[in-house]
């Protein structure tokens, strides 16, 4: 028999953002998520949640390309929002659910985090694996951008009009080294950021690893090596396009060939059966994509991800 753990604290921030790339609606995904009965589910859990509202993302005048990067200041000052934001959460509650939103917000939500928890590790579930510089990004979007700026991977941007626009970033924390991160689910990987995760040997297990060694060894193996000893924080960023567009078809940039509806859970129940999770990032829904129904199925795809990593199908 379980004894129910004590109601832990939980904050959720909605980041209703989306000029990391270039589809509206993702900015949407929060409200959609918040109407389908986020807070309400989450409640029924043993978790105490309080709503922090949606951050407001005001606009910035002139906010031209820099080079061929894309919403360059908009971008930078919303993320240090969520930044400040996802700060103050973590510091004060015992999880943080950031709930987005395109992933760019992630180079907030994973700054903040860290600033609470620096020996976090971060599990990064996603189709691609965002880790473009704006340099070597050829979309120019900053979603596929967040993780070489919280490496310290990237250079001031190219082309910028003074110095302080070419350091627009300047401010990001290079709050991860290459041995706390670990992919999950990829199958759409850039050329660059190929040569990157293997020259710093970044744990990334692929589609085929999950084919392979199936989705429970794979988790197993990615904390293992992220955190032999199991005892550091878990930071767990989940992108929904992780999963096959069959079961979350709502997403911008979707990829076929994902996990499945099961996979995608069973990985937030492993993970919080570690105890040991204090954040969940939730990104990419856009409910404006596709129909009503795909929307739908999109969304609810997104709470039983949430539901799971707050240990709702643990016994
Ligand atoms: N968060 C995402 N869905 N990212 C998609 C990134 C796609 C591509 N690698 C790019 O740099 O544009
Ligand atoms: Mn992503
Ligand atoms: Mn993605």
């Amino acid at each position: 028999m379980t004894i129910s753990q004590k109601s832990r604290s939980l904050t959720v921030i909605s980041a209703p953002f989306s000029g990391g790339q270039g589809k509206p609606g993702v900015d949407d995904g929060p409200q959609h998520l918040l109407d389908m009965g986020l807070v309400e589910q989450i409640g029924r859990l043993d978790w105490t949640p309080k709503f922090a509202g949606h951050l407001q993302f005001p606009a910035v005048k002139n906010d031209t390309n820099i080079g061929h990067v894309k919403n360059p200041r908009y971008v930078s000052q919303s993320t240090k929002n969520i930044y400040e934001a996802v700060k103050k959460a973590s510091t004060s509650s015992d999880f943080t659910l950031t709930i987005g939103g395109d992933h760019s917000i992630a180079i907030g939500t994973v700054a903040g985090v860290q600033a609470a928890h620096p020996d976090a590790i971060v599990l990064w579930i996603d189709a691609h694996a965002d880790l473009n510089t704006p340099a070597a990004s050829s979309s120019g979007n900053l979603h596929g951008c967040p993780v070489a700026f919280l490496l310290g991977a990237d250079e001031p941007l190219a082309n910028a009009a003074s110095k302080e626009e070419a350091d627009l970033f300047g401010w990001v924390p290079h709050c991860l080294d290459d041995s706390q991160l670990g992919y999950i689910g990829l199958r759409d990987v850039d050329a660059f950021e190929k040569q990157y995760i293997r020259e710093h040997k970044i744990a990334a297990f692929s589609m085929h690893h999950v084919d392979k060694y199936g989705i429970a060894s794979v988790v197993e193996q990615a904390i293992n090596k992220l955190d032999p000893e199991h005892k550091r924080p878990i930071h767990l960023s989940f992108d929904v396009d992780a999963i096959d567009p069959v079961y979350a078809p709502s997403t911008g940039t979707p990829v076929r060939g994902g996990l499945t509806w099961r996979e995608a859970c069973y990985l937030c129940e492993a993970v919080a059966e570690t105890g040991r999770l204090v954040a969940m990032d939730l990104v990419e829904c856009n409910p404006h994509l596709e129909d009503a129904k795909a929307a739908r199925e999109t969304i609810a795809m997104g709470l039983s991800l949430v539901r799971c990593a707050l240990g709702e199908t643990l016994l």
